[in-house]
């Protein structure tokens, strides 16, 4: 590998399930410092033609704004002075583009800019158009992770059973941060990190490549599966200015948002990660040289993710994490439109933190799988121990902050993260940053330490990652 930037400024990009942030990161003496961030939400959730209700879809071109806007906001003087860029993004998802076609380069009001054109809906890893009858008429993937619904992979193949005209449109695919290096460096064919192609299912990471032979076999097109590179590897260089930052610049490889969280972090092998963003996770590092067992156990909660210089994370990746709040907080604000009063969801969030902080011995019970679990879908979310005493908006809220806790140490039990030799939590994503009573929470339930880090961490994760390049 070349090697990395000295002096100079890296930006650091996460492309979130609800919100874009991006970090300007400098080296200064005292090492490595956010210069500058900024963060907007994308509100980028639409309707599936395909699949109606089951389906999870993000218009990419109001994701690529909400990035824009991040953008233009930050100083151009620092822009100017950015060596690398380095990204990460939601995993599993999938987005197609037509090759040549993937996008406009048009003048905006900080110099060059790039909007989606030929581009369709990111499909989310919170999809659920593949159901479980769907999944076992597959082929068998050679892969240590169980493919779930959401996974690219799967998504492809339930176009090519049920939509074969949609796939006929594109001729290039990957998630919505390898779009954004494809057509930042023009990449002719798409590049995946190892961690992302291992998130898309039907990847042996092992040897580092897809399950071509399996794929081919039962017709799967196997042309929109991009090149895989190594994570800290650069991509290309971009091809224009783009707000600012000088044509040439040095792109990496997209990543793994989790992985980009836990890099910005982890420092210890005796440290724990938790990260609430969108979705939940509780993760620690598996020591070097680990490999994960040939063959998924589908009951499993815990899950390999491939990490950085072939080591893995044993994760357990909750898919009810802030989306379960946010879910509450929709909830709300519907009824009270129902009942006539306008009130904001930013508003929302402050009540309810502020009444559950009032509330610390809440004997309610929420089990708060809404989204059910990659393990067990079916799974869904229920409400015990209900007393006439503790209905109040306190009582719900601090039972549902104490369950998303809950569900995500019944994954990964405190008892393994002690024989592990766990000695302390680092807990990240804004869902944490933002809300007090889900720390109060964590604190209550996980007997270590805990140690917070700030709402940008994938993007300064990624940026890091650029800055540690060998
Ligand atoms: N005003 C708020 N106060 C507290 N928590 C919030 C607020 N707005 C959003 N959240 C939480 O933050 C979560 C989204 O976090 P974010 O970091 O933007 O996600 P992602 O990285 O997946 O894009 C939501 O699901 C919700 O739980
Ligand atoms: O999909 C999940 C759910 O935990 C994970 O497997 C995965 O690592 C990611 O966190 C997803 O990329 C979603 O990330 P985020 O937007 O919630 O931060």
């Amino acid at each position: 590998m070349e090697g990395g930037p000295d002096s100079a400024c890296v930006l650091g990009i996460d492309l979130g399930t609800t919100s874009v942030k991006v970090a300007l990161v400098l080296r200064t003496e005292q090492g490595l410092v956010v210069a500058e961030s900024c963060s907007r939400e994308t509100q980028a959730y639409t309707s599936s033609v395909e699949a109606g209700l089951q389906g999870m879809e993000q218009d990419s071109r109001r994701i690529i704004r909400a990035l824009n806007e991040c953008l233009a906001a930050l100083p151009q003087q620092q822009l100017q002075r950015v060596s690398h860029i380095g990204i990460s993004g939601q995993m599993h998802g999938i987005v197609f583009w037509k090759r040549d076609q993937g996008c406009k380069w048009t003048e905006g009001a900080t110099g060059p800019v790039f909007e989606p054109d030929k581009v369709s809906h990111l499909v989310t890893w919170q999809d659920g158009r593949c159901s479980p009858a769907f999944l076992s008429s597959l082929p068998l993937p050679q892969s240590h992770i169980s493919l779930a619904t959401g996974f690219g992979c799967a998504t492809i193949y339930w176009y090519l059973k049920k939509s074969p005209d949609f796939l006929k449109s594109y001729d290039a695919a990957g998630t919505i941060h390898d779009y954004v290096v494809a057509m930042l460096c023009d990449l002719k064919k798409p590049l995946m990190s190892v961690q992302n192609a291992a998130s898309w299912g039907y990847f042996n990471s092992r040897n580092k490549s897809w399950n071509t032979d399996i794929l081919k076999k039962s017709g799967f097109p196997v042309h929109l599966l991009p090149e895989v590179g190594d994570p800290g590897s650069i991509a290309g260089r971009t091809i224009s200015a783009w707000h600012g930052i000088p044509k040439g610049t040095k792109v990496g490889i997209a990543l793994g948002d989790f992985q980009c969280s836990v890099y910005s972090c982890l420092t210890e092998r005796t440290d724990a990660v938790l990260n609430i963003s969108t979705s939940a996770q509780l993760t620690i590092s598996m020591p070097s040289g680990f490999q994960p067992p040939e063959t998924p156990d589908p009951s499993s909660a815990v899950t390999y993710f491939p990490y950085f210089d072939g080591d893995y994370l044993a994760v357990a990746a909750s898919l009810n994490g802030g989306n379960v709040l946010a879910t509450f907080v929709d909830m709300v604000a519907q009824w009270t439109a129902e009942l006539g009063f306008q009130i904001q969801e930013s508003a929302i969030y402050a009540k309810i933190i502020k009444a559950a902080l009032g509330q610390n011995d809440s004997h309610l019970s929420v089990h708060p799988t809404i989204f059910g679990e990659r393990h067990t879908p079916e799974q869904l979310a229920s409400v015990t121990s209900i007393a006439a005493s503790e209905l109040s908006l306190g009582h719900v809220t601090r039972a549902l902050c104490r369950g998303v806790i809950e569900n995500l140490c019944s994954m990964l039990p405190v008892q393994r993260l002690m024989e592990t030799g766990v000695r302390r939590i680092l807990g990240s994503g804004s869902a944490l940053a933002r809300n007090e009573v889900l720390r109060q929470e964590v604190e209550r339930i996980l007997p270590f330490p805990v140690v917070y880090g700030k709402d940008v961490d994938a993007a300064v994760g990624a940026a890091m990652v650029m800055f540690h390049r060998k």
